[in-house]
């Protein structure tokens, strides 16, 4: 069986006195696109600043590559392979669209924006507008873009969909299909819009008291409403 690219083992982690992950396991494997659900609170962000080591461990270690993070920064993690895209959408609003893709340089030519503009065209339009001018999908391409440009080979995206109009949504996971049909990274992204995400996953976990409670190919549990209601309050249509 192919080795996974990202696995959390028995992961124990949560903030003062509340442990919120406890004994989670996961992979992640390479050219995966994994949805990770779950209702309002029950820990998937911090699974994602668990791998980024913005939240330490209580107990249990995760392994990227086959390499033990324990102790490791988050600039280190980023430099490893990994990339991330937060909720709170990481651009700098005050600095132009082409400005904020620079900052995700690295120490790459400055010919490589091309790539981050072929990917995304609506940037190259836009690229003289400052980020804080922009909409909140074309904020959200610009978070990606920019965590593209870092060349990882992981991708967390957290709530990529979240406050955009259906319209926008659809847009963006058209862009995000093509970017995962063209650079083939795995990408690990965490949602409540459940219909649309498990449109474009290929996997799905559902995250519970802590832990994984559900494991589906995202086919198999968008046609399970059962498995939906469960543990989500929902069905899909
Ligand atoms: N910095 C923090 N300090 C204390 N508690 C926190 C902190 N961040 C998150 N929590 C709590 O930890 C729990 C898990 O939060 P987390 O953001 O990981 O959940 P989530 O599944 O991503 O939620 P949502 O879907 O609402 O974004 C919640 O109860 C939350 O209130």
């Amino acid at each position: 069986m192919e080795r996974a690219m990202l696995q959390l083992e028995g992961v124990v982690a949560g903030y003062g006195p509340t442990t919120v992950l406890d004994g989670l396991q996961l992979q992640v494997r390479a050219g995966e696109r994994l949805a990770m659900l779950g209702r309002n609170g029950v820990g998937k962000t911090t699974v994602l600043r668990a791998v980024m080591g913005l939240v330490p461990l209580r107990a249990g270690r995760i392994l990227f590559e086959g390499q033990d993070l324990a102790g490791m920064a988050p600039h280190r993690r980023a430099a490893l392979g990994l990339g991330y895209v937060p909720q709170t959408r990481d651009i700098f609003p005050s600095l132009t669209v082409e400005e904020n893709l620079v900052a995700g340089l690295k120490r790459r030519p400055l010919q490589a924006l091309d790539e981050a503009y072929a990917l995304f065209p609506r940037l190259a339009e836009r690229r003289r507008n400052g980020g804080g001018q922009l909409s909140g999908g074309e904020q959200q391409m610009l978070s990606v873009a920019r965590a593209l440009l870092g060349q990882p080979n992981l991708l967390l995206l957290d709530e990529p969909l979240e406050g955009l109009a259906p319209l926008i949504r659809q847009e963006l996971l058209a862009v995000f299909r093509r970017m995962s049909e063209q650079t083939g990274i795995p990408v690990v992204i965490v949602e409540q819009q459940i219909d649309e995400v498990l449109g474009y996953a290929q996997q799905a976990v559902v995250l519970d008291h802590g832990t994984v409670v559900h494991q589906d190919t995202a086919a198999g549990l968008r046609a399970d409403n059962e498995a939906l209601d469960r543990w989500l309050g929902m069905a899909v249509q």
